[in-house]
């Protein structure tokens, strides 16, 4: 089977905002992710011990000038080629802008290469809770990127009261409704809510723990659940579904969700196909499964994103279900989003 694509993922967030932090929390808790990263320069992220603990894959650092402004495709991609080529086992790449970056421009880079062997992996825009309003005050932009995340996470929320953090809460779903919104210490976020945690096996008795398992396990100790701040809903038929309105489901998808990811099988006149998909936000992609695959008789797709109405997003999957003969040209809907 082709390779997976691996998702490229933009953290960015004003100045001060947490984006350090979070990937410095990602990278303490990559729960077996093969992570690499690109930042403007390593100056606060603890890179010599992550590398020494083995939490970090791979690296590329920019060491003058501003990611979005200094970087053209060119530039970005040589980065990405370094990172992500046929043999690379990374998971996933994460990409922190600068403070003063345009989100916009660095989606542009990311969308815009054309290494194969990368996807989109979403806006993540980490967002001080303390300095928001200030912040929107200089900076009227900031309710622009706002817009335009897939997932947003309000930072710092242990220094604001919590009426302040309902309105924070209400404004957000206002500028962007479509993005979910998780509440952050320390943007301590559970991984799983940014990349797929792979399937490899644990420590065996009598092995050691990795220290990856001992930073998690710590974390989990001393602070609420990091999962506590979403849902993941799974949907599952063995029944075909209705191409179009598979489609209509994903381009519309219920407020909060962040992710939806998968294996659908769709019919559209005599065939049945089954694809692998894999949204982030508004960004979509369907890949044919192979022949061999094991999950490919049926549909299992996984929701993710936080405060999800799970009700609402079961009965809107199982209204994507075929109950009429569908026409063959229904595929089309898919075929837009396959790729090249
Ligand atoms: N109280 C509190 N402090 C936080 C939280 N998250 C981050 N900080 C602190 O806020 C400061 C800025 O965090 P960084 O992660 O460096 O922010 P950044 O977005 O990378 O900053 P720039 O690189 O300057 O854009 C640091 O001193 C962090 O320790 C939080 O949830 N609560």
């Amino acid at each position: 089977m082709a390779k997976t694509r691996i998702p490229v993922i933009v953290v960015a967030g004003f100045l001060g905002s947490g984006k350090t932090t979070l990937l410095n929390h990602l990278l303490r808790n990559t729960r077996g992710a093969r992570i690499g990263v690109i930042v403007n320069d390593f100056g606060s992220v603890n890179i010599d011990a992550m590398m020494v603990a083995g939490q970090v894959d791979s690296m590329m650092s920019l060491s003058n000038g501003c990611l979005c402004c200094a970087v053209d495709v060119s530039d970005m991609d040589a980065m990405l080629d370094k990172l992500a080529h046929r043999s690379s086992d990374l998971d996933v790449i994460v990409v922190e802008a600068s403070g003063l970056a345009e989100p916009r421009n660095m989606i542009r880079l990311v969308v815009g290469s054309e290494n194969e062997f990368v996807t989109y992996g979403g806006l993540v825009l980490v967002v001080d809770a303390v300095e928001f309003d200030a912040t929107c005050e200089r900076h009227p932009e900031l309710e622009q990127h706002v817009a335009l995340a897939d997932l947003v996470l309000l930072n710092k929320v242990d220094r604001i009261d919590s009426d302040t953090h309902d309105e924070l809460l209400s404004r957000l779903c206002r500028l962007n409704s479509r993005a979910a919104v998780v509440s952050t210490e320390h943007a301590r976020i559970d991984p799983a809510l940014l990349f797929d945690i792979p399937e490899r096996p644990g420590p065996q008795p009598g092995e050691q723990l990795t220290l990856d398992q001992l930073l998690y396990e710590h974390d989990e100790d001393d602070h609420t659940h990091l999962h506590d701040g979403y849902d993941a809903i799974t949907f599952e038929t063995t029944d075909a579904l209705h191409p179009r309105a598979l489609v209509d489901f994903l381009e519309n998808q219920p407020p909060g969700v962040f992710r939806i990811k998968g294996y659908v099988r769709v019919a559209a006149g005599l065939r049945t196909s089954t694809y692998l998909v894999h949204t982030v936000g508004d960004h979509i992609r369907f890949d044919p499964a192979g022949r061999a695959d094991a999950a490919s008789d049926g549909t299992r797709l996984v929701v993710i994103g936080a405060d999800l109405d799970t009700d609402d997003v079961r009965d809107r999957l199982g209204r994507c279900v075929a109950t009429e003969p569908v026409s063959g040209d229904a595929m089309y809907a898919i075929h837009r989003f396959t790729p090249r």
